[in-house]
């Protein structure tokens, strides 16, 4: 199983017998420039289960294109990984999503593929998969059940929801009639990644499970004094870190018994 947890870093420290390589020591790898993106991958265990930890990812914003953005997708596939757990820090554009809450991923809106930009674009590879695939069951809905039931058992089921993760592309935070617009679309939370890679794992035939963590709310008054900023939601991911590698954890081994 593959974990991606560029927003939970201090997760790997949690995995028992680590092997850590940082990406500047693997050949083509992109270096990760994001703060709190710590760019390293880091096999091991969890709850018995091996794992491949990606502590750090990489974004469009950074400069690189999708398809570099989402060639770690490919070496996990390619080392045996056919389950991805994707995580991401997101603002709440659902007006009931606090700050620390969880968001479970049932959807997304793929902004950036609106227009034509695809990490799957260009000639395809069927070493991969199929050159068409199917999204509209993206996310593993057993999946989605078991994880509320564990933040149920945990405790967290009012600060939990299920909804959908717009991409875009960044880095810049919303303008108030993007929030609004975003609104009307149906989507319940921002951000600007997870997408692309979840493109590149579906189209390996991979299983999904996704969850966004709410950092900060979104903006949608121009009364409103305040401004969203990067160190709120690195605040935000770090006083969720216990509970979420506690969730993350007993995910992982109910999965491994499935
Ligand atoms: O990598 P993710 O999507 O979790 O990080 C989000 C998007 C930007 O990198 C950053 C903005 O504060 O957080
Ligand atoms: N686009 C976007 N990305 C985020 N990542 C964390 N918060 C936000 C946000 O409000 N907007």
């Amino acid at each position: 199983m593959h974990i991606n947890f560029h927003v939970l870093g201090t997760l790997a420290n949690t995995i028992v017998d680590p092997i850590s390589l940082n990406y500047k020591d693997i050949p083509n790898f992109p270096v990760s420039t994001v703060e709190g993106h710590q760019g390293n991958l880091v096999f091991g265990t969890l709850s018995n289960v091996k794992v491949v930890c990606m502590q750090g990812r990489f974004h469009y914003y950074e400069g690189y294109i999708l398809q570099k953005c989402t060639a770690p997708v490919r070496v996990l596939a390619l080392v045996g990984i056919n389950k991805l757990i994707v995580t991401n820090a997101a603002g709440g554009l659902n007006p009931n999503y606090k700050v620390g809450d969880i968001m479970f991923i049932k959807d997304h809106i793929n902004f950036l593929g609106f227009g034509g930009n695809n990490p799957l674009r260009g000639p395809n590879d069927p070493r991969f998969g199929a050159r068409f695939i199917p999204m509209n069951k993206a996310y593993d809905r057993a999946l989605i059940k078991n994880a509320k039931e564990i933040t149920k058992k945990m405790g967290l089921e009012k600060s939990t929801h299920e909804g959908v993760y717009v991409m875009v592309g960044g880095p810049n935070y919303e303008t108030i009639a993007e929030v609004n617009s975003l609104r009307m679309l149906g989507a319940d939370a921002v951000g600007m990644s997870t997408i692309p890679e979840v493109l590149v794992a579906k189209h390996c035939a991979m299983t999904v499970f996704g969850f966004s963590i709410i950092t900060n709310e979104c903006i949608s008054s121009y009364d409103d004094e305040t401004e969203p900023n990067h160190q709120e939601v690195l605040k935000a991911i770090n006083s969720k870190a216990e509970s979420l590698k506690e969730f993350v954890t007993i995910l992982v081994g109910n999965i491994a018994m499935e």
